[in-house]
């Protein structure tokens, strides 16, 4: 496929590039383009590709779709769905002081799980669910979005050595320098439902130091009595510190006490899906990152056509003569394996880049992982670094992983800390060491592989 498109409007800046709003030349549908700079570095630019290529093994009514993408000099450009309803943190924001009712929260719900289960069981983790990354199309529909943060699950990398997420959504176990899973896009998730439920975010603190406690203590300022006990049940689940004891979106959407709540606000052709997959459910085994990966490699960017379609007339496209560019072809690439098939839980340097994890800190060689806890302060290194930041740059997309080099990205630029408001009355996860345990969907190592591999062979067989 190769279509040109005419842009409308920028409708925002992400640290990595622009998006544009652009109306296909042939058939006059609006789509978004996300420009993203491709750095020079052959690695780097390997890992700028993933978003692309995670978003495109993606097919579900509640994730963005992703259309095309193609090379442009030195910017990938990545074609997808437009929402024309924006983000879900801009509607929280409008709603000012009126909260949501029940039951949009709970249609909006469902279907964030229904999409975020989609990427699970592709054995895709997103790691930056947030509302800001979450977004409507006008009919009302949530789509999550935003893949530039997304990774595969490679079982054989049991630890993520780094990890790319908003730290005001992060899970504990993040800072808490424990192995992450699907359960950590479950805790995002629950904030995302917490600020729907009552338009606030449920760690709010005044220091980077008091956010990092809240989190890692499960402490959030307790939900209003009207909301349905199932519901506030579920949230007190989603904020259980330890993963395991954290439902999975299966069980939210199948057999959690929520579940029969959620699924009366579900479309129904959407119910019949999700019932018809989990008929088929088939399980991973240890091996799928593997196969995976071995999928996507195929999948590189090749140079082969000119780049006389992309028509911007405003900011960088502008000026471009029509040049080379490259599309998705089926040509193997060996980088793009060792992305996937190695890197895939490695750093990422399409977000802001919190490095040095002396608050998580621990030291690897190879693959023997020395790991340091730190139990009861953050590390002073890492907090001296932070509270050179302004916490409100918490809700930025950050990596953090390990090494001493010091701050990157717009963490490097010091400035005074915030005083956000005062600590609250706050309800903390007193049962955190409970044995209470999901860990049969803890993990991704089951049994059969997924039916989704035969999606993206048919994908790529018609390419
Ligand atoms: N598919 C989409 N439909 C509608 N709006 C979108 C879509 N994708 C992105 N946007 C909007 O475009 C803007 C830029 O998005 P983008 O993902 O490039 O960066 P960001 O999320 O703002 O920042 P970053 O990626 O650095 O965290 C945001 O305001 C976002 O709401």
């Amino acid at each position: 496929m190769e279509s040109h498109y005419s842009p409308l409007r920028v409708i925002g800046e992400g640290s990595f590039g622009r998006a544009l709003l652009v109306r296909c030349n042939n058939s006059r549908q609006e789509y978004v383009l996300k420009e993203i700079q491709l750095p020079k570095n052959q690695s780097k630019l390997e890992n700028s590709r993933r978003e692309a290529v995670l978003l495109s093994t993606m097919k579900h009514p509640n994730i963005v779709a992703f259309r095309e993408a193609f090379e442009a000099d030195d910017l990938l450009c990545i074609i997808m769905e437009y929402c024309r309803g924006g983000d879900l943190l801009q509607r929280i924001t409008q709603q000012k002081t009126t909260q949501f009712c029940v039951d949009d929260i709970l249609r909006w719900f469902s279907q964030m799980c229904a999409g975020a289960k989609h990427i699970h069981d592709k054995r895709v983790l997103h790691r930056d669910l947030k509302s800001k990354n979450i977004f409507l199309t006008d009919d009302g529909t949530i789509k999550l979005g935003d893949f530039g943060s997304a990774c595969v699950l490679n079982s054989s990398k049991a630890f993520a050595h780094s990890y790319v997420g908003t730290p005001y959504y992060v899970a504990p176990e993040i800072w808490d320098n424990k192995p992450y899973n699907n359960k950590s896009d479950v805790w995002s998730l629950g904030c995302v439902l917490y600020e729907l439920c009552t338009l606030r975010h449920p760690f709010q603190a005044s220091s980077w130091r008091s956010l990092i406690f809240k989190v890692c203590r499960g402490a959030y300022p307790p939900l209003p009595d009207h909301l349905p006990y199932e519901l506030r049940c579920l949230i007190k689940h989603m904020f259980k510190t330890n993963p395991k004891d954290r439902p999975s979106l299966h069980t939210i959407l199948t057999s959690h006490r929520v579940s029969r709540l959620l699924r009366s606000h579900f479309p129904s052709q959407v119910t019949e899906e999700e019932e018809e997959r989990g008929r088929r459910m088939k399980h991973w085994d240890r091996g799928g990152g593997g196969k995976v990966a071995e999928l996507l490699r195929e999948k590189s960017l090749m140079k082969t056509t000119t780049l006389e379609g992309v028509e911007m007339t405003e900011g960088r496209c502008e000026s471009r003569e029509p040049g080379r560019r490259r599309h998705w072809t089926t040509e193997r690439s060996d980088s793009v394996l060792q992305v996937l098939a190695n890197k895939s839980l490695l750093s990422s340097d399409s977000a802001s880049s919190v490095t040095g994890r002396t608050l998580m800190s621990y030291n690897h060689e190879k693959d023997d992982v020395q790991r340091r806890r730190w139990d009861k302060d953050p590390p002073e290194r890492l907090m001296s670094l932070l509270e050179k930041v302004q916490l409100s740059r918490a809700f930025s997309t950050f990596l953090i992983h390990n090494g001493d080099d010091p701050l990157k990205g717009p963490l490097s630029q010091p400035q005074g800390d915030d005083t956000d408001g005062t600590e609250e009355e706050v309800t903390a996860d007193e049962q955190r060491l409970e044995p209470r345990s999901d860990d049969d969907d803890t993990d991704f190592e089951e049994e059969s592989p997924c039916d989704w591999i035969d999606e993206v062979e048919h994908m790529f067989a018609e390419h």
